[in-house]
């Protein structure tokens, strides 16, 4: 079994330097699939209620022989349950759906700024955190505006904002942001949903130099750039792949000619105008 490292939240909490996406893992074979990534090592998982698999998460984690509070289960609130109240009830669909008593990581999967009721959905958060129902509260999609107006008003920042990261996209001012104020990088789409990526001349060279395959590559930037990175696999051979980079290290000149792939956002994923209900 692989040891994937930890480090430290604000909050204390051992928190995975990679972890496993599960969106599109569903049915049995979404739970084969977690199960498997599971017993390879992954610690981290990430689902949310929009991705209709907290059940098959839940059934992965309650079947596995790890302990479950070695396990990290992420979840998110949809948009439509914005809001103090909304925000309680959905977290309590979550655990039930999931069939846990906790939730280690919950966040807000998308801020839908014109609805602008993101702030109530925090501090519902944080009271879910305080009664112990949730281990740590955080964010996705996010800016540095946002998480501040968050942590202004509720006194607490977030302790991870999980956004589009990949070598098309570095992300490089948010996360210097995210450094300055405590809050942990979480990279979705690491591997850009694998597009053309993977088949770039500039990691194939890196890979090269280091014996590993392009995707190791890229998931090694993820984590040297400080930032825990989730790729989804539905298959056991690319989740050991994906999770077996921690024993070679890419030198600064390696990590900046990946860097260089920048281009910008591949979806329709800007904070300031997607709406994701
Ligand atoms: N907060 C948010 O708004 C968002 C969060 N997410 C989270 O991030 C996770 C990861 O992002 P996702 O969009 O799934 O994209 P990823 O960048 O993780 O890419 C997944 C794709 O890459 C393929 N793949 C995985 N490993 C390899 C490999 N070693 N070699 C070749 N191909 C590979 C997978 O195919 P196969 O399964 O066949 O291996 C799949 O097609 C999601 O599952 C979700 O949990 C994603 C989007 C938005
Ligand atoms: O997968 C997710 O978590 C998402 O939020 C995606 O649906 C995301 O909204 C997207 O693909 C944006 O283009």
């Amino acid at each position: 079994m692989l040891t994937i490292p930890t480090v430290p939240l604000a909050d204390g909490t051992a928190f995975p330097e990679l972890g496993f996406g599960t969106y599109k893992l569903d049915g049995d074979e979404g739970v084969a699939a977690i199960r498997s990534a599971i017993d390879i090592g992954y610690r981290l998982l990430d689902t949310a209620v929009n991705y209709g698999n907290e059940e098959e998460v839940g059934r992965a984690v309650r079947e596995s022989d790890v302990p479950r509070d070695e396990l990290l289960v992420t979840s998110k609130v949809p948009g439509r349950d914005h809001g103090f109240d909304e925000t309680r009830r959905s977290v309590d669909g979550s655990l039930e759906r999931l069939g846990l008593d906790r939730i280690d990581l919950h966040l807000i999967h998308w801020p839908n700024p014109s609805v602008d009721r993101y702030v109530d959905t925090f501090r519902a958060l944080v009271s879910l955190r305080d009664e112990g129902v949730l281990g740590s509260v955080g964010v996705s999609n996010f800016t540095e505006e946002m998480l501040l107006r968050v942590a202004d008003a509720t006194g607490v920042m977030p302790a991870v904002n999980q956004v589009e990261l990949h070598p098309y996209f570095p992300q490089a001012n948010l996360r210097a942001f995210h450094a300055e104020h405590g809050i942990r990088t979480e990279s979705w789409s690491p591997l850009a949903r694998r597009s053309e990526l993977l088949t770039e001349r500039v990691i194939a060279d890196v890979a090269g130099t280091h014996d590993v395959t392009p995707t190791q590559a890229v998931l090694r930037w993820h984590t040297q750039l400080g930032s825990t990175p989730i790729p989804k696999s539905s298959s056991a051979e690319r989740q050991r792949e994906n999770a077996d980079v921690f024993d070679f290290t890419l030198d600064e000149t390696e990590l900046r000619a990946i860097s260089s792939l920048a281009r910008g956002r591949l979806w329709d994923g800007d904070p300031e105008r997607h709406e994701e209900m």
